[in-house]
């Protein structure tokens, strides 16, 4: 089995990789063609689709595999969101998301005024590259959840969706 992953972020490729332990699975930077910042859950979730599209054009018998993050509002309310798509040679789809945290007011203002997430992260965090190692999640979590862990767990959930449906009925 063969996996593109549209994304050179560590955190991507390395849950790809725990997942698909049998696949050779490979990555490139590819369009996400929606905005550096995702602000909703559909939006997010388009990003995740365009990029595994993207991907599964690598050769006809490749699997793209998406993964984006971004930020979604309930009320006044900003969650971290995180999205995922994998793209078959058949041409299915299958889509999941990730688990989603409450971002402090000030992360939030600091969004609406149009900054990305893995900036505020780096300087509210005093660390860097946040978004390619612990990730905003594991920052607002203790590090009891990596970025990582994260999108292990939505790659999870697009193995098992492919699983169930690719299963003699
Ligand atoms: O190279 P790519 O694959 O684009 O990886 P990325 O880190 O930019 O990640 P996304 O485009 O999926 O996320 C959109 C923006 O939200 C930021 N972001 C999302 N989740 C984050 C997290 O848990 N920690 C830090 N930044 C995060 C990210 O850095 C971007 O600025
Ligand atoms: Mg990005």
């Amino acid at each position: 089995m063969k996996i593109c992953v549209g994304s050179k972020n560590p955190t991507k490729v390395g849950a790809v990789e725990e997942i698909f332990p049998e696949a050779a699975v490979d990555f490139t930077v590819v369009p996400s063609r929606v905005s550096p910042q995702p602000m909703s859950d559909e939006e997010t979730r388009s990003g995740a689709i365009n990029r595994a599209l993207e991907c599964r054009k690598a050769s006809p018998d490749v699997y793209g595999i998406g993964l984006e993050g971004g930020v979604m509002f309930i009320g006044d309310t900003c969650y971290l969101c995180n999205w995922g798509a994998m793209a078959t040679p058949e041409g299915n789809i299958f889509t999941a998301s990730g688990a989603r945290i409450v971002l402090p007011e000030e992360i939030s203002q600091k969004l609406k005024d149009g900054k990305e997430l893995g900036e505020i992260m780096d300087s509210f965090a005093q660390r860097k590259e946040v978004r390619n190692k612990e990730g905003a999640i594991g920052i607002f979590t203790n590090d009891l959840i990596s970025r990582k862990e994260m999108f292990s767990h939505v790659v999870k959930l697009l193995r098992g969706q492919w699983e169930y449906w690719n299963m003699e009925k």
